[in-house]
């Protein structure tokens, strides 16, 4: 193995990191002298059922593909579906058939992490909200959990070297490890010494919730750092936790009873959307981990539907290539491609690839527009 047991870019590329199945499946249609050329879709759900989910990971499929003598149909990235393919390639059988693990896993992944992501922005929607969950994951993944958070909407990220590959700097507050370094009773010297040293431009957000309780570290923090202070953050324990909103909403209070300066509520721990449509409107922002990090991947299948220009399916799939259309009423509509779709139906597939060369623009800023528009539209997490 590997130092950190990481499948690197070159195997992805070779298409190493596929199922032994599809080496064996090439020597047999080698061996028989067989290589169709064939239609194929990538669809989690064959008709529609009313579950969106938001397609990311689209630009790593079409970096693999790319180079490969095929064409390829797609989504945009930052699109609800809840049926139908979201991506079709064409081509010769063997050319692409070893790709197929690598491709889904791009998809599955990266799709469930964006869709959670967007679940969590749609629950507070006027909330500074922070991805906090890498930590969660091999830190081979964090470009891919990052990226996708931003797709599915969600402000910034946590993880320096996601940043790194996505020309975007990490944000975040301060660790209990840094009070606890200086030892119990001495958060002041903690919060202090951030403020001492670290860049003018980093938010000052302390955290005050590692010794006692909330009011009185806040209380402390604003003494301590005053017009410094930008911030605080509480990540209460669960244990400790009681009622989170009476917390917040007490360390606002004795903030104005004392006539203090109002500073932002930052909350993390533990948080979903539940927690945040019942927070929003007393808190300023919230750091999400392993409810976006953590998201279960989408099951995405890569099936055969046409054989030289045959329909073919196996039986539970569609056979035929199709089109997907969304129409003003949020609806997502799968039909027959070269078939009339619906009235005023948007057709959703656009070209990727064609003869191997990747035709498509992709911005993590312009996904993540279209996921919060299309979400308006379909109603996805609304509330
Ligand atoms: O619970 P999640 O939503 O996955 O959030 C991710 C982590 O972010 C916070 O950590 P913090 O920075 O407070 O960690 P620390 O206790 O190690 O300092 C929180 O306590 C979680 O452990």
């Amino acid at each position: 193995m590997t130092e950190f047991d990481i499948v690197g870019a070159d195997a992805i590329r070779e298409g190493r990191a596929t199922d032994a199945y599809f080496l064996r499946t090439e020597e047999a249609l080698r061996g028989a002298d067989r290589n169709p050329h064939v239609a194929c879709e990538v669809t989690a759900d064959q008709f529609p059922t009313g579950e969106f989910e938001l397609l990311a990971g689209l630009q790593n499929a079409a970096n693999l593909l790319e180079g490969l003598p095929i064409d390829a149909d797609a989504i945009p990235e930052g699109t609800l579906f809840d049926g139908g393919p979201v991506l079709r390639i064409e081509g010769n059988y063997l050319d692409f058939a070893r790709y197929e693990s690598a491709l889904l896993g791009f998809l599955s992944h990266a799709s469930a992490v964006a869709t959670a992501a967007l679940e969590v922005r749609r629950a507070a929607p006027d909330s500074n909200v922070l991805s906090f969950g890498a930590r969660h994951v091999h830190p081979a993944l964090g470009g891919m959990i990052e990226r996708s958070a931003l797709v599915g909407g969600l402000d910034g990220f946590s993880n320096v070297a996601a940043g790194d590959l996505l020309g975007k700097e990490a944000s975040g507050t301060m660790p209990h490890a840094l009070s606890i370094c200086f030892g119990r009773g001495n958060q002041e010297r903690a919060w202090r010494a951030f403020d001492d040293a670290v860049d003018e431009s980093v938010p000052r957000i302390a955290l005050c919730d590692t010794y006692s309780d909330e009011v009185d570290e806040v209380l402390r923090a604003v003494e301590t750092l005053g017009d410094d202070l930008d911030g605080v953050r509480l990540d209460t324990t669960g244990s400790r936790r009681g009622d989170f909103r009476h917390i917040v909403r007490e360390v606002t209070w004795e903030l104005a009873a004392r006539d203090l300066p109002e500073i932002d509520v930052f909350l993390s721990g533990g948080l979903g959307p539940a927690d945040l449509r019942d927070l929003r409107d007393v808190a300023d922002g919230f750091g999400v981990g392993g409810y976006v990090s953590n998201a279960d991947p989408v099951d995405f299948a890569l099936d055969i539907v046409e054989v030289d220009a045959e329909p073919a399916a196996k039986r539970g799939k569609l056979s035929g290539t199709k089109e997907v259309y969304r129409t003003d009423d949020g609806g997502h509509h799968v039909g027959l491609r070269g078939r009339e779709g619906p009235e005023n139906g948007e057709s959703l597939m656009e070209p990727l690839i064609r003869d191997g060369e990747v035709v498509r623009e992709f911005g993590v800023d312009a996904a993540a527009k279209r996921a919060l528009a299309d979400a308006g539209r379909t109603g996805f997490g609304a509330e």
